[in-house]
Order: C-alpha cells, then structure tokens, then sequence
C-alpha cells in the first residue's frame, strides 16, 4: 500500500443478486446446457445482467460499486478456478467444460460436493484442496469484470472470497493423509492472492473487497493465527489496493482483535445479525424487551429474557473481546445495518444510532448491507399483487440499496455526539418505519399445545404395530417425495394464475400425474409409494400458500444453487391452518394402489428457515405456530387413512446458530417443534422425515430425538460420512441413507447402489435399513428416475437375496 489508502465512499452493498429479476441467468444456463444455445450467447447474458446490476446501483446513487459479485454458478467455484485449483479429473476439455463437470457432473465423473453456504439456503460447490494441488493465478474474471465496468464508465471494487474462509470451507481432496486439512496450504494460496492483488493495482484498483464470513463462526487459535498470518502477508505487500476485509452472518468475537491489529485499511461488521463492539448489543438501538428487528430473524439471536429458551445472547457473552476503542481508531468500518437476509424495511432511527455508535470508534464509516444482497429478491416493484399492509413493511435488493443510500446522507448531515433520538435526528417527524406486525401473537403460543401432541409410545412399541401393519419387506425401497416437475405442470400452474386455466381443468392435470407417478412405482416395485408432489410449486411455498399469515411474492426469486430458485415466503403474521392442505391429494393417491402411500408434508423449522420470518416474536414462537398447523394436517391425514407420513426438516441444521454456545439451546427447541407437529400420530402410523446438505453427522443426537420411525437422508454426496461414524450404531431407528446423488443427470449403476447398501448394512440391521436416493427427483427427467428406480430395486433385491441366504 502506498502513502494514505484512498477514501472509501460513504455507501456501497457487499453483494447484489444475479440470476437476473426474471431469472435470466437459469434460463441462459440451462439453455446452453442443453445445447440450445452457446457459451458465447449465456457470457452475453451474463454481460448483460453485470452491466444492468452496475448501471441500478449506479443509479441509486451508490457510492462504491462491487464487482466479482456475479458468477455462472458459485462464487467458491469461480474462487478454485481463480487459484487454478481444479482437480485434474476434471480437466481436459476447454475451461468452461471443466467449471460446469465440477459443478454439475459430466460422463463418468461425479460432481463436487455442494453444501450449504452458513445458515442460508444458498448452497456453494466444495473446492477439494490436497497436499498436491498445484495453485496457479487465472484472474480472468477479475480483471474482466472490472474493465467491463469501465467501459460503462463506472469504477468497482473486485470482490473475492478471502483466502482463510476459501480454505476453511474447502474439503481434503480424496486420498489425501487424515492429517491433512487446507488451511494447511495457506502459505501457498497467498502466494496467488498476493500476484493476484499486484495484477490489479497494475490494473488502477484502488479497492478489494475479501469476503471472510467464516471469522463469525467458532475458531481455532491456529485459525486464528492463519488470520493474522494472512492480513500481515497480504497487507504488507508493496504495491496493492486497499484491502476491505468484509464479515457477515455475525460477530467477528475473537477474530476482530486479530484483524484489527493487521494492516486492512477496512473492516465490515454485520451490525444486523452481530452488534457494533464494545458495546452491549442493541447500542444506541432499542435495548428493550421487544425483539430487535433483523435479530430476531437470525437463528439463534431470537432469545429474550423469559422467552425463548435460548440463553446467552440477550447479553454479550463474557467471552467476547470487547476491544477498546482504539481498536478500530486507525479503520474504515464498512457497517453493516441494511439486513441482507430479510425483506423488511429498516428501522431508520435505530440504523442511524448504531453508525453514529461506530462513528465514535472508527477513523471512517461506510454504510452497507449486513451482507451480500444475494439473499434477497430483486425489486419490489415487481410485486404488485402484494398485499398494501403486508407491502409497506417490505424491502427488497433494490429497496435496501436506497435505504444504504439514504442512511448514508443521513449520516453525514448528523453532527458527531448528536444526541440520539434528539432533535438532530433527521427521522424526527416522519412516521417510524417498523417492521413490527399488526398485533402479538396471542393464541397459538408454546402453553398451548394440546397434550396429545407430546407424546408417542416408545419407538418399540410402535414399530411391532408398524411391522405387523405394513408388512413391509427388509430394506423396503421408497423415494423422498417428489417426481419430476414437468413443463407441462409448471405451464399449467402458471396459466392457473394467469385465469387462462380453470381450477377444474388444473386438479385433473395433477390427478393424472398422481397417477402416472404410482404407476411407475408399483410398475418398478417400489414398497412404500409416494404421491410425487405434483400439485407443489414448492415444498415451503406450497404450505405458505396454503396457511393463514404468509404472503407469497410472484417473482420474488433467489438463488438456492446453479441455475435453481426459490420464492421465499413471506411469513408476517401468525400462522394458521385454516383448511386441511394435502388430504384429498393423498386420499386420491392412496386410492390408486395397495401398497401404502406415503403423506407427505414440510417440517415447521425448514418451512420458517425457507421463508422470510417476522421478526417481532422470537422465532421459537414462530416455529411452534407452524409445528401446530402441520400437527393438524397429520392428524388429518392419519384420519383420512394414510398410514405413513413423512415429514421433511431438510433445513434443521441450516437454522442452527453459527456459535457453538447457541447451538444446543436451538436444538432443543427445534427438536421439540418437530415433535409437536408429529406426536399426534398413533403408533401405527409410520412418521419419516428426511434431511439433506445436513452434516447429519454433526447432529445425529438431534435427529434421534426428533423420534421419527424412518430417517431418509443425504449421504451421497457428502461421501457417505454418516455412515463412517461409529455413532450411528446407537441410531435406534430406522434410517435410508440416501444412496445416490438426484442433484446430478447421472444415473447410478446397480453396482454402486448395491456398494452404498452394504456400507450401510455393515453399521445397522437390515431390518431398519431402507433403500432410497439422496433427495427428492423433481429436478430430473422421468427417463433419468425410471432408470435409476429401476437399478435401486434390482440392488435392494439382490441383496435381499443375499440377506437370507
Ligand atoms: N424452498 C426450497 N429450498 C430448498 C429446496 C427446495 O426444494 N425448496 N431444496 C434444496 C435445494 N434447493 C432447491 C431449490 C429450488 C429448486 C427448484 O427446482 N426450483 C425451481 C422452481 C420451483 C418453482 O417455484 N416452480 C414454480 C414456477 C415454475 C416456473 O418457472 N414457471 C414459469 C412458467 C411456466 C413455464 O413455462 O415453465 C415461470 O415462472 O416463468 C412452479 O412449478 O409453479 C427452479 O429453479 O426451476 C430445487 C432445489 C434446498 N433448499
Ligand atoms: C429438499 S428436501 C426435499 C423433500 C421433498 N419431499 C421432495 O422430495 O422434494
Ligand atoms: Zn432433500
């Protein structure tokens, strides 16, 4: 760095979407990937949405534009090819076959693995990083992003992940020493970063912007050490930009102290989810009883005193630094207070105080989104259907960067030491923005759950009724619930809305495709059916749709992985089941065959972590409102005759808090939810439920308390790590352990489902093993599921075989 870092603009967001505000990017994508259009006409599409998303925010009178925020599949996927660390079965064609192989999979050659991105529903590709992985600098994508800017006449800050977060989340390549892990090749990524950073000051940057969110989680002091070691090297470099080292998602704790005493000319705090340093959370902002908006939403930040029973975070755990004053003296703080995972407005007076709390202990302040507005629909102006009183508490992307920008002239027309909330603060006289809903939740509070919905009989107990009810064969195939979407449902669903469809005509459509999908099970011998989900849009917003207090947007889209999307719901009121949802489906489904057919529904905590929760009760009370209106469609469905029910809590792990100290206190509640919405059902009634990207591994203990009779769960892709955990022979229940990938075209061979079987059959009694993909099959083709079902009932029938003899 030479003589004095430039200023940072007074506004900038870490992120911004980019799949594009009518979900160009998938289209582009998809079309080139089945060879209806070419490379050259999806990086048009591409150029296209950067220019857009440069020229918006240009627009909004952004102060600092970020670029490197858009990628054709995954910013860790663009980060390896960034280091030139791709594996080498993956090389061989040209770049942009080996970027998509490794995301997707090609002929012979699985994809790398894809998890969760924290506790987001955005899901990254896992860089594999081995003792032998040879680095090598490819800035392409850097560079050219940032002359694309130029050409518009706009200047921009490169965006990367940061070498400590890029290596904590990578995995060891395969047959690397148990020892091994990727930090310990730090030294060598920095030797990129640092060419990388010289390219780019060569290239006239002046700012980079290095995203490291893994400091909010739990670390190590040798993680520590990386971190230091890293902002040293790279902060001591000669000829750089200024380095912006950007945290999200919480509390840098320890880490900040670390950071801070490196040579980083700026630091982002996310003042949403964590709070301003030194201060006790809340500092300048309510520190009352109610819920804080933006914390509230956050797991694990829901607790209040007598509340939720979560502990430990309505005060600043002891254990936290709480670093002088000093500490940031000599820093840009880039503060985070326009919450870039929810979709309300932000409390203006409340986001001023917070600034003007940093703004005492910083040499310089920028505001900015908690984190990248990735999270987020584009626009609410493309929401015209919404409901007026829903719509005036509501932001989206475009929306939070006008709030950024207005903060930010706010901001510096407040003298330093103004009295907060005095007759200085500019939002005097306008009406308060809150996010608060109407009313309190009154009735559907924890103290009234009915006690029937407590309890079940010992597993057991259940399973001899279950065994002697159903009959079912040892390793009993079944699936996770959906079939494939096709075109046509999807067309049908949208002239639906669009009153070009009568209701009538749709219900016929999804009954024949109900049909369809049981035909093929029993065709194939499948054991335990499923109904295929055809009337869902999705599996959180069909219940959204369907349940009292949601709002549901149009194209309020987000990225969820590759090409995928979902339109989180908007959950802003309380939560009723005013009808039951799912009976007459699966009362027709089961009408079509003997073999029983699986009810299937969405778990309370993955219906709430998919949506965009209220945020003026603890989010406990929310989940148990939604474990109260799903434990009524169980009792109805055990009602209407369904002997089976699934239902799904994908997203338990995702909602856990990112700090350990946190964690068990979720947990038990969470547990709890799940057992309020399914002990309702008698102990003939076979409750499932299925998790996936869950490091179920790391939960196991939770899983077995959510006492479901049957586990399906994600071990495919993941390496089948769960079953390499000599824990999972105390699994009393009965678990699937998810033999092949579904995220992936490929079709498994008999050979390699039968290989995933006897692992599984090496740790658990075949009686309580079940044979079943990874997920569910709504993003294949129904020739890619005929096949597979088929090599997944020749394998759980071989080894039946070899079972008795
Ligand atoms: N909410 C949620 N989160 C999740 C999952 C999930 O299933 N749901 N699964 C895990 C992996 N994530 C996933 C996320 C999305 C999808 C997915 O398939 N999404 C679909 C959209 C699903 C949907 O909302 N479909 C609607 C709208 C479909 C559509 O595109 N309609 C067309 C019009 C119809 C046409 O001509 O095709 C349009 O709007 O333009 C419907 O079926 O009704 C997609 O991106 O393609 C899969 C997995 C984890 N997180
Ligand atoms: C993301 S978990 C998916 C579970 C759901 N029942 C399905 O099969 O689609
Ligand atoms: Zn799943």
């Amino acid at each position: 760095m030479t003589a004095r870092p430039p200023t940072f603009p007074a506004s900038t967001v870490l992120g911004y979407p980019r799949i594009g505000p009518h979900r160009e990017l998938k289209r582009a994508l998809e079309s080139y990937w089945d060879g209806r259009s070419t490379y050259q006409d999806l990086q048009s599409t591409g150029r296209r949405l950067r220019e857009e998303t440069w020229r918006r925010l240009d627009g909004l009178g952004l102060g600092a534009l970020p670029s490197g925020t858009f990628s054709l599949y995954d910013q860790m996927l663009d980060t390896a090819v960034l280091l030139g660390a791709v594996p080498d079965r993956y090389r061989g064609g040209t770049s942009e076959e080996a970027y998509f192989a490794m995301a997707r999979g090609a002929e012979g050659v699985a994809p790398l693995r894809m998890t969760k991105w924290f506790d987001t529903n955005y899901h990254y590709i896992v860089p594999e990083i081995g003792p032998d992985t040879s680095f090598r600098l490819d800035a392409t994508k850097p560079l050219s992003e940032v002359r694309e800017a130029r050409e518009l006449g706009l200047e921009t800050r490169p965006v990367l992940v940061g070498p400590v977060t890029f290596l904590l989340l990578s995995q060891a390549a395969p047959g690397a020493p148990a020892e091994f892990a990727p930090l310990d090749r730090l030294a060598d990524v920095l030797g990129v970063y640092e060419e990388l950073l010289q390219e780019l000051a060569a290239e006239g940057v002046e700012w980079v912007q290095l995203d490291e969110p893994a400091l909010v989680t739990d670390r190590t002091g040798v993680q520590l050490a990386a971190v230091r070691t890293t902002y040293e090297r790279l902060g001591g470099l000669a000829d750089r930009p200024a380095l912006f080292v950007a945290s999200y998602f919480g509390d840098l704790g320890d880490a900040l102290p670390v950071l801070a005493a490196t040579p980083v000319e700026a630091i982002g705090l996310d003042l949403v989810a964590g709070s301003v340093p030194g201060s006790v959370p809340g500092i300048g902002a309510a520190a009352d009883e109610t819920a804080l908006p933006g914390k509230a939403a956050l797991p694990g930040k829901a607790a209040l005193p007598g509340k939720a029973a979560l502990p430990g975070k309505a005060a600043l755990p002891e254990t936290t630094a709480r670093p002088g004053k000093a500490l940031l003296a000599g820093k840009t703080v880039v503060a985070g207070v326009v919450s870039g995972r929810d979709v309300w407005r932000t409390d203006q007076e409340r986001a001023l105080a917070t600034l003007l709390a940093v703004r005492e202990q910083a040499g310089h302040v920028v505001v900015s989104t908690s984190c990248s507005l990735l999270h987020v629909p584009y626009d609410l102006d493309l929401e015209p259907g919404l409901d007026p009183d829903v719509r005036r508490r509501l932001a989206f992307a475009d929306q939070k960067v006008a709030e950024v920008v207005e903060l930010a002239a706010l901001l510096a027309a407040t003298p330093n030491a103004a009295p907060v909330g005095g007759p200085t603060t500019p939002a005097a006289g306008q009406p308060a923005k809150t996010n608060a809903a109407p009313e309190p939740a009154k009735e559907h509070t924890p103290e009234h759950t009915p006690e029937h919905m407590l309890v079940r009989s010992p597993y057991a107990v259940r399973a001899a009724a279950q065994a002697e009810h159903l009959r079912l064969p040892p390793l009993p195939v079944t699936t996770i619930g959906s079939f494939p979407q096709t075109g046509e449902l999807r067309e049908a669903r949208a002239a639906l809305a669009a009153g070009e469809l009568d209701e009538a005509a749709y219900d016929d459509l999804v009954r024949a495709e109900i049909a369809r999908a049981v035909a093929l099970q029993e065709r194939l011998g499948l054991d335990v059916l499923v109904h295929g989900e055809p009337e869902r849009n999705d599996m959180v917003q069909y219940f959204a749709e369907h349940l009292d207090g949601f709002a549901v947007t149009g194209n309020g889209w987000v990225q969820s992985y590759g090409s995928r999307c979902t339109r989180p719901p908007i959950l802003y009121g309380d939560v009723r089941r005013p009808e039951p949802i799912t009976v007459r489906w699966a009362h027709h489904a089961q009408s079509l065959t003997d073999k029983p057919v699986k009810g299937m529904l969405t778990g309370p905590v993955t219906i709430v972590a998919w949506s965009f929760v209220r945020d003026d009760i603890p989010l406990r009370d929310v989940v148990f409102q939604v474990a109260d209106a799903i434990g009524y469609e169980v009792r109805d469905l055990e009602a209407a005759g369904v002997t089976v029910i699934q239902v799904d809590e994908p997203a338990l792990r995702e909602l856990m808090p990112l700090r350990r100290e946190d964690q068990d206190a979720y947990l038990e509640w969470a547990v709890a939810a799940y057992r309020r919405a399914t002990s309702g059902a008698g102990d003939r009634t076979q409750i499932h439920t299925h998790l996936c990207y869950s490091d179920a591994d790391q939960i196991l203990d939770a899983i077995d308390a959510l006492d479901a009779d049957v586990t399906t769960i994600e071990s495919a892709r993941s390496g089948a790590r769960i079953l390499d955990e000599e824990a999972i022979g105390d699994f009393e229940r009965g678990l699937g352990p998810g033999v092949y990938d579904i995220h992936s075209p490929r079709v498994p061979s008999t050979w390699e489902i039968e290989v995933a079987l006897k692992a599984a059959l090496r740790v658990l009694p075949a009686d309580r093993v079940w044979v079943n993909p990874d997920c569910g099959l709504k993003t294949r083709t129904y020739d890619q599921v005929e096949a597979a079902l088929t090599n997944l009932v020749s394998a759980a029938r071989h080894l039946r075989g070899d079972q008795r003899s």
